[in-house]
């Protein structure tokens, strides 16, 4: 069997002295995985908490052998997250941003290029993201996501905000990396579309804990 593409080990995450999330152990073969659970169950912290945005207690890798607090940079190069509502510094452009995700993700340019193009993020990203509708938001943040070589790509409602156009593109580019290796963990109030992905597995997440099915 091949290696887990994350696992997760008596990971911890308190708010002051309140406890979100409690997992003794998770672990995610390279796949595609809805993770779904009720308002505040605790979504939005756990893939903060796996992007290594969010200071926590226990162990997280990916591929086996990286480990958030033993390798941090490279951890953070493995792993690529999409906020539900993105925020970015209102002074930025989108194409300072993608410079800034290409210095600090590596990996090669043209396919995010080809992916802004394709999705229509060319013809605003010269502009402040101060000007940015949210849909608009959303789409540069999705696409930001795609940057670098990472192993497992968390995605917060991507659903959301997108238009229906914009959605298929996302459904296909989601299905071609994927093909290519990466693995995908994408959070949705609604069911994800089994014509268009085909998951792995399902995460549930509550009373502080994931359960996989
Ligand atoms: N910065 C914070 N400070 C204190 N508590 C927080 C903070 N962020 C989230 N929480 C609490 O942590 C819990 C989990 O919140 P989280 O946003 O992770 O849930 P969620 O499953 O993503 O919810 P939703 O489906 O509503 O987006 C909630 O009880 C929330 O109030």
């Amino acid at each position: 069997m091949s290696d887990p593409v994350i696992s997760l080990h008596q990971v911890r995450k308190h708010y002051q002295d309140i406890s979100v999330l409690d997992i003794p152990q998770l672990e995610l073969n390279t796949g595609i995985y809805w993770l779904k659970g009720e308002n505040g169950a605790g979504k939005t912290t756990c893939m903060k908490v796996m992007a290594g945005l969010l200071p926590f207690q226990g162990d997280i890798t990916i591929n086996n052998t990286v480990n958030a607090r033993q390798h941090p940079v490279q951890f953070r190069r493995l792993i690529n997250y999409a906020e539900a509502e993105p925020l970015y510094p209102a002074f930025l452009t989108g194409r300072d941003l993608l410079q800034l995700y290409f210095r600090t993700k590596g990996g090669e340019r043209e396919p995010i290029l080809e992916l802004a193009s394709r999705m229509g993020v060319d013809n605003f990203v010269n502009n402040p993201v101060s000007s940015y509708s949210s849909g608009m938001l959303k789409k540069l943040s999705l696409l930001l996501a795609f940057a670098g070589n990472p192993a497992i790509i968390l995605l917060d409602e991507p659903l959301i905000t997108i238009d229906t156009r914009t959605l298929e593109i996302l459904y296909d580019v989601i299905r071609t990396w994927h093909q290519a290796g990466t693995s995908f963990l994408i959070t949705s109030h609604q069911p994800l579309d089994p014509n268009e992905l085909s998951v792995a597995g399902t995460l549930t997440i509550a009373n502080r804990n994931i359960t996989l099915n």
